[in-house]
């Protein structure tokens, strides 16, 4: 956390500097009643009326640096909370397959957006709120210490007790807090896993699931809660009988010395506002503290990921090969592949019953998995030393799972690279998908809210243009062509099998006996 308060120090001490002089006006404001009271006291009303107008200044320079005070905070908290984001995003864009496999995605969403919400509200604004408080704690010390030395001790010794006092909360605390993350996520799993099913359980008349299932998880985030400010109440019982004795002590204290006469009547008020602010302070310091101190770890649980390009990155020059190649899920489903060679060029169609191994021979290929056992080469480099950013510069894969972002046509194709009009339309073309394209309002420009403005098929040729329009050296195509009629799948096969120089290597379950003359091997998996 220090170190993005730190990234933006220039702001931080511009915000620290308003606190100071907000802190200044309101200790100032207390100090003031003394002059006051005695202007009174001596019937001095020009005197009186002018420390008025000096009140109301020191009032109104406290209302304009309160005003650029909130403005200011929000403006750094945002700041900071999106380098926090980029952060998360940096390392989750730096994650590998497996790495980024390991969690659900709607854990990565709540990491950038409730994480973001309770380091916002429960940290950063903490920590201003600690900032101000010490401030104003060490002002009014100032100001005590203006009064009576003894008044000023025995504010030190009983603010210090009521400093310290509560930290034996603060265990109890971390613990309910680290219980309401856990339930969060949970929450959001489940609430997204249920939603999601709407269709399985409407069409089986089972809609009322959701309320159920999702029901037994806000239950338990709302225990959760209810436990966090059980801890935080009985915290703040302690806190607030240490406050009512220390203010009530400070009063007595004052009280002895105007009765003894070494203190002016108009120190009452003075020091019964001054001691208000200053217990009430150091309150406010300890409940932000703990608060800020539960929730200021949540920034380790996300991992630091480097880009790994330490392998050797390469063009594809000749073959793919394998011998005596398994991949092992866990100590249940182990998979033996035959040996294969996929030669530039050439064109394979990769067959077998379901659960043979088809898709994770596509994910070794593509570097996804690479704990396998036995050999698996690009041309003459094993495949686990090999950087995975140079297999994917090499290797177009459609499958089935044929997502669209809520972007343009344009950029789902493109995926932000550079492309002239010419190559985008020709690898549209070739898909089937440009008449459809040419017919929507704004065309390449038409915006794609997700997956679900298109059919399945028009899904389908988006992927397979824009592996076309990629243009690698290899296209690994699983069930690529499986949403399309009969004919746009004859049509877009055709036309991928006829590229002279890339190597095709197609997973299909439905191999027609007629196709089979289509490709250079039909390579059988058992
Ligand atoms: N993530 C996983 N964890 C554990 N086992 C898995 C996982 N993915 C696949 N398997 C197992 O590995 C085996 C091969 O699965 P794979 O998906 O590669 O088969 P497939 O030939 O593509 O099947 P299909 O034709 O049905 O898509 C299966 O027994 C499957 O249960």
């Amino acid at each position: 956390m220090k170190k993005y308060i730190l990234k933006h120090k220039g702001l931080n001490i511009l915000l620290l500097t308003i606190i100071i002089v907000i802190a200044t006006m309101q200790t100032s404001a207390s100090l003031l009643i003394i002059p006051l009271t005695s202007a009174l006291k001596s019937g001095e009303s020009l005197k009186f009326f002018k420390l008025i107008v000096v009140l109301g200044l020191l009032y109104l320079i406290w209302i304009i640096a309160n005003f650029f005070k909130i403005i200011l905070q929000a403006n750094i908290t945002q700041i900071q909370i999106n380098d926090i984001r980029n952060d998360i995003l940096v390392n989750i864009s730096n994650m590998d397959y497996q790495e980024f496999h390991s969690r659900k995605a709607e854990d990565y969403v709540s990491w950038i957006t409730n994480d973001m919400n309770m380091i916002e509200t429960e940290v950063f604004d903490n920590y201003y709120i600690i900032i101000e408080c010490i401030i104003e704690i060490i002002l009014t010390l100032f100001a005590f210490a203006q009064l009576n030395l003894i008044v000023l001790s025995s504010v030190f010794v009983l603010g210090t007790i009521m400093a310290i006092v509560p930290n034996i909360y603060n265990k109890k605390m971390k613990k309910a807090v680290s219980k309401i993350s856990e339930e969060n996520e949970e929450f959001t799993f489940i609430s997204n896993n249920y939603l999601t099913g709407f269709d399985l359980l409407f069409h089986n008349g089972r809609t009322l699931v959701i309320i159920t299932r999702i029901r037994k998880v806000y239950e338990k985030l709302k225990k959760a809660k209810i436990n966090q400010s059980k801890v935080q109440a009985s915290m703040m019982a302690s806190v607030l009988s240490l406050n009512v004795f220390a203010q009530l002590s400070t009063l007595s204290f004052t009280g002895y010395y105007i009765i003894q006469g070494s203190l002016a009547l108009g120190a009452f008020m003075t020091v019964s506002n001054l001691s208000s602010t200053f217990y009430n302070n150091i309150q406010s310091m300890i409940s932000a503290y703990s608060r800020a101190k539960a929730n200021g770890n949540i920034l380790d649980k996300y991992p630091v990921v480097e880009r790994d390009d330490l392998g050797i990155s390469k063009d594809f020059d000749n073959i793919i090969s394998s011998k005596n190649l398994t991949f092992k899920y866990n100590d249940k489903s182990t998979i033996t592949y035959p040996s294969f060679t996929f030669s530039k060029g050439k064109k394979y169609a990769l067959i077998g019953s379901s659960g043979s191994g088809k898709s994770t021979l596509f994910k070794l290929l593509i570097g996804d998995l690479r704990k396998y056992q036995g050999n698996l080469n690009f041309d003459n480099d094993s495949y686990s030393e090999l950087d995975v950013s140079s297999l994917h510069n090499n290797i177009s894969i459609v499958d089935q799972s044929s997502h669209i972002f809520s972007d343009t046509v344009r950029n789902n194709l493109t995926l932000g690279l550079e492309f002239t009009d010419q190559e985008i339309r020709e690898a549209t073309d070739k898909a089937q998908i440009t008449d459809y394209i040419e017919s929507l309002e704004n065309g390449y420009e038409t915006i794609l809210k997700d997956t679900g403005d298109l059919s399945g098929g028009q899904a389908q040729r988006i992927s397979l243009a824009r592996a076309l329009l990629f243009n690698r050296n290899i296209f690994l195509i699983d069930e690529g062509t499986s949403s399309l009629d009969k004919e746009n799948a004859r049509k877009v096969e055709d036309t991928i099998l006829k590229m002279k120089d890339k190597t095709v290597i197609m997973i299909t379950h439905h191999l027609r006996e007629e196709s089979k003359k289509d490709f250079d091997e039909v390579i059988e998996l058992s």
